[in-house]
């Protein structure tokens, strides 16, 4: 992430000589292309040798692999950007909701009492609510497919328009005490009402994010075993803010002390 921020914003040096964000970007691009290949290999092997078991074992895998339109090299790109996209957020994410789990002690304490369930949807809500205040993406992006009114501009066909989610979603316009932790505000029974595209995390759309619903399962299982056998404690008073990265990464290190509770 460092890498690629370093080398695309900002004049582009890296053009003519190496910079040492590019330097960066080219080293952890081939280790993850290194170990991409290698997976790939598997992968090819597994489709050759017995289809039925990468159907089972892998369908996305299967589907990229049997998709006749694509050559070998998308077929290595898409799965790059599935690997890619589906790490700093999902790690962002889970950090930051542990963090704040961590400050707010009577939350933990509900979410551990979560854990015991099955659909685990105050867990789910502590996700939500994380991605509200702190979402890894600042804005969703799109080129508009044809002319468009919006209140008393007309904007052309083809303008890049970006909507920051990441503002609306902390404005109290749309959300009751906006700054607080407070995922009971997802829970069904509490009847909050908000604009549907005001906490936008994952997008939307035929572009939004495909990992989403794998990412909230992920998630949400991780803090349920984590939530089963520790209790969460802040290092120090932490006040975590959000850097842009080309996604938001948290602007500095998330010490969290975990004690066993099974003692
Ligand atoms: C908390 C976790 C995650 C967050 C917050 C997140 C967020 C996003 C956002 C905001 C977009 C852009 C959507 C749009 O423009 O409407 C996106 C796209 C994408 N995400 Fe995720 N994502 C997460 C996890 C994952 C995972 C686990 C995967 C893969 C397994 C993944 C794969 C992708 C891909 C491939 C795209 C590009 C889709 C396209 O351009 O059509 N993401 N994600």
């Amino acid at each position: 992430m460092e890498g690629m921020y370093e080398t695309f914003i900002g004049p582009p040096f890296w053009k003519i000589f190496k910079t040492a964000g590019y330097k960066k970007l080219e080293s952890s691009h081939q280790i993850i292309y290194r170990i991409m290949e290698k997976h790939l290999k598997n992968v090819t092997r597994m489709h050759c040798q017995s289809p039925e078991k990468l159907i089972a074992r892998q369908p996305f895998m299967y589907t990229l692999f049997t998709n006749e339109q694509l050559t070998d090299d998308d077929k290595v790109m898409l799965s790059m950007e599935i690997f890619l996209g589906g790490i700093d957020t999902t790690a962002t994410t889970t950090a930051l909701t542990l963090c704040y789990l961590a400050q707010n002690e009577l939350v933990q304490e509900k979410a551990r009492k979560d854990a015991t369930t099955k659909d685990m949807s105050y867990i789910r809500a502590c996700v939500k609510e994380t991605l509200r205040l702190s979402p890894t993406a600042g804005a969703n992006s799109r080129f508009l497919a044809r002319d468009t009114k919006f209140d008393d501009y007309l904007i052309p066909k083809g303008t890049l328009l970006l909507a920051f989610s990441s503002v609306t979603s902390c404005d109290k316009k749309y959300f009751k005490n906006a700054q607080s932790y407070y995922p009971d505000r997802w829970l069904r029974a509490n009847n909050e009402e908000f604009h549907k595209f005001a906490s936008l995390p994952f997008g939307y759309g035929p572009r939004m994010c495909p990992g989403k619903r794998l990412a909230e399962n992920e998630i949400a299982i991780l803090l349920k075993k984590i939530l089963q056998s520790y209790k969460l404690e802040l290092e120090a008073d932490l006040n975590v803010g959000m850097v842009y990265r080309m996604n938001r990464i948290p602007d500095r290190p998330i010490n969290i002390k975990f004690i066993n509770t099974n003692y």
